[in-house]
């Protein structure tokens, strides 16, 4: 795919491709020119970017190689579009329901190496919501049209989201088709903007607009359509003006106190890390490797 015919509001100028990114089908993968900033999108716009299995794998690897890149400091997901058949946008519309099985979404026939019935029917779009939620970069949602069904969960679970004013619509339809994201989706969704709004959105399925999404708390910033990957940038842009440490810390807070001991073990993680750094511990390893006892006396008990 050459860089111009990947979204109308992609700038080539901005972005070369990312690593392995040349193979993907479903998803597009790029990077900004000086590394620092991951663009990662859906890209089946003739279904308002549907994910099937396939979308999910490439999806997954694309942020796994942003999360491993040290250079890296912030991640835009978004859709890209508009659909060649009616000109609609869509950030992602959740699962492919043409492919939704007994036990999940179905490769294709065509997709022979996955044999195993164990693999074959797939609800791996909470391996990627985990993975936004606890890779230590800011993810940012950039929604350029719909969000419905695992699409509206993935943006409720990226870090941040700005949306088209013009395009941008929010409809959680997971109830009207028999599903329902009872993880991150729902119930995270519930701790953004409180349980009134979200029960409505899911129990109603409502369509509802970027300026709504915004006043409920579910959308940090509201933009005009042309502009929004531009604002995205910048938004990005300003993120990486801060320490790394500092964001990554933060983010593993904001998390620890919704996911119980999980998010405990992650921001725990990087304190050790910290630790790891400090004369204190280094005296503890050495002492261990030196066979001798401790010595404390210059590590005072801070208060
Ligand atoms: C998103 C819409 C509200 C947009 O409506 P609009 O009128 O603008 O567009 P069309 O409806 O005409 O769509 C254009 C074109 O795209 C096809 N399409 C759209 N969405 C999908 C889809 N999800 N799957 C397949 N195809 C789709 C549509 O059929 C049209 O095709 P034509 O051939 O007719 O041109 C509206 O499209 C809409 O409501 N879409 C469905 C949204 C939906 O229900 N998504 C699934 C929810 S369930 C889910 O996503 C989900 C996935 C998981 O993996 C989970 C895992 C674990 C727990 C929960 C999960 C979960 O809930």
């Amino acid at each position: 795919m050459t860089s111009a015919s990947v979204s109308d509001l992609f700038d080539p100028a901005e972005w070369t491709l990312a690593p392995g990114a040349e193979g993907y089908t479903d998803i597009t993968a790029h990077v900004s020119l000086d590394g620092r900033i991951a663009r990662i999108a859906f890209d089946r716009p003739e279904v308002r970017n549907a994910f099937r299995p396939h979308s999910v794998d490439e999806l997954y690897r694309a942020l796994d190689i942003a999360r491993q890149d040290p250079r890296i400091g912030v991640v835009l997901l978004t859709g890209n579009g508009p659909s060649a058949k009616d000109g609609g946008w869509a950030f992602c519309s959740g699962g492919d329901q043409r492919i939704r099985g007994r036990d999940g979404y179905k490769y294709s026939a065509e997709e022979t190496s996955v044999q195993d019935p164990a693999r074959a029917g797939r609800l791996h779009i909470l391996e990627v919501q985990r993975l936004i939620r606890f890779m230590p970069k800011v993810v940012i949602a950039v929604v350029p049209g719909w969000a419905a069904g695992g699409g509206h969960s993935l943006h409720v679970v990226c870090d941040l989201t700005i949306a088209s004013a013009e395009h941008g619509r929010f409809k959680q339809t997971d109830a009207d088709v028999g599903s329902f994201d009872a993880g991150y989706g729902s119930a995270y969704m519930a701790r953004q903007t409180g349980q009134k709004f979200a029960r409505e959105v899911f129990f109603l399925a409502e369509e509802y607009s970027a300026q709504r999404a915004h006043e409920m708390g579910a959308v940090n910033r509201v933009v005009s359509h042309e502009s929004l990957e531009r604002e995205a940038i910048a938004m990005a842009r300003t993120i990486l003006t801060k320490s790394p440490t500092a964001i990554r810390m933060l983010k593993f807070a904001f998390n620890a106190v919704d996911d119980g001991m999980v998010g405990q073990q992650v921001f725990a993680g990087e304190a050790t890390r910290l630790a790891y750094g400090t004369d204190e511990a280094v005296e503890g390893r050495d002492s261990f490797l030196e066979k001798r006892a401790p010595d404390w006396s210059p590590f005072p008990y801070h208060f």
